[in-house]
């Protein structure tokens, strides 16, 4: 279970992508990008129009339940990209590694890169941007919603702080 939450705005999401799409540059050209979904798409998307690369193919790994970590499945595999040859796998990040791992055993010539990384997982990635925490659950953009939070002097709690 998380200790912390860390929340990524879509401000800071689109330029964590443009930063790693930077680092990529001289790593390319790419013959295509493999999306590992569903979280990959967006960073995906992003990088792929900097890169002006055209070619999208997506691995689809289901791991997670909310916070919960469960066995790895997947559920659609990237046909497209061969043994990884010239390719790109982007994700949003790595956690324990259970996820890129099975990617990149499915793409061995690949390069892999994602926005963020926590400890366990940054050994599977050839580039991130930021490294986060272990114990740190992500919430990415499309994980939150704005909230109304009552003023301070509205509460009925007595545990004001
Ligand atoms: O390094 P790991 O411990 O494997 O965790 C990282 C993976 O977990 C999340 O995906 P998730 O399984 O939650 O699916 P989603 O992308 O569809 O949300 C995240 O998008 C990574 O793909
Ligand atoms: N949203 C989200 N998904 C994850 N999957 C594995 N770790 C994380 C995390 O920190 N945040
Ligand atoms: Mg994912």
């Amino acid at each position: 279970m998380a200790t912390s939450y860390a929340t990524v705005t879509w401000d800071q999401l689109h330029r964590d992508a443009r930063q790693l799409a930077a680092e990529l540059m001289p790593r390319g050209p790419f013959k295509g990008i493999v999306a590992i979904t569903r979280g990959g798409l967006i960073p995906a998307a992003i990088i792929a129009r900097e890169l002006d690369c055209r070619l999208i193919e997506t691995v689809s790994v289901v791991t997670y339940d909310e916070e919960k970590q469960g066995e790895a499945t997947v559920i659609k595999r990237p046909e497209a990209a061969g043994d990884g040859e010239g390719f790109l796998i982007i994700d949003d990040l790595v956690d324990s590694g259970v996820t890129a791992e099975l990617v990149r055993r499915m793409l061995p010539k690949a390069l892999f890169a994602c926005l963020y990384a926590k400890p366990t997982g940054r050994p599977l990635t050839d580039m991130f941007v930021v490294e986060v925490p272990q114990e740190t659950w992500v919430l990415f953009p499309w994980d939150t919603a704005p909230l109304f939070i009552p003023p301070l002097a509205r509460r009925d709690d007595t545990s004001r702080s």
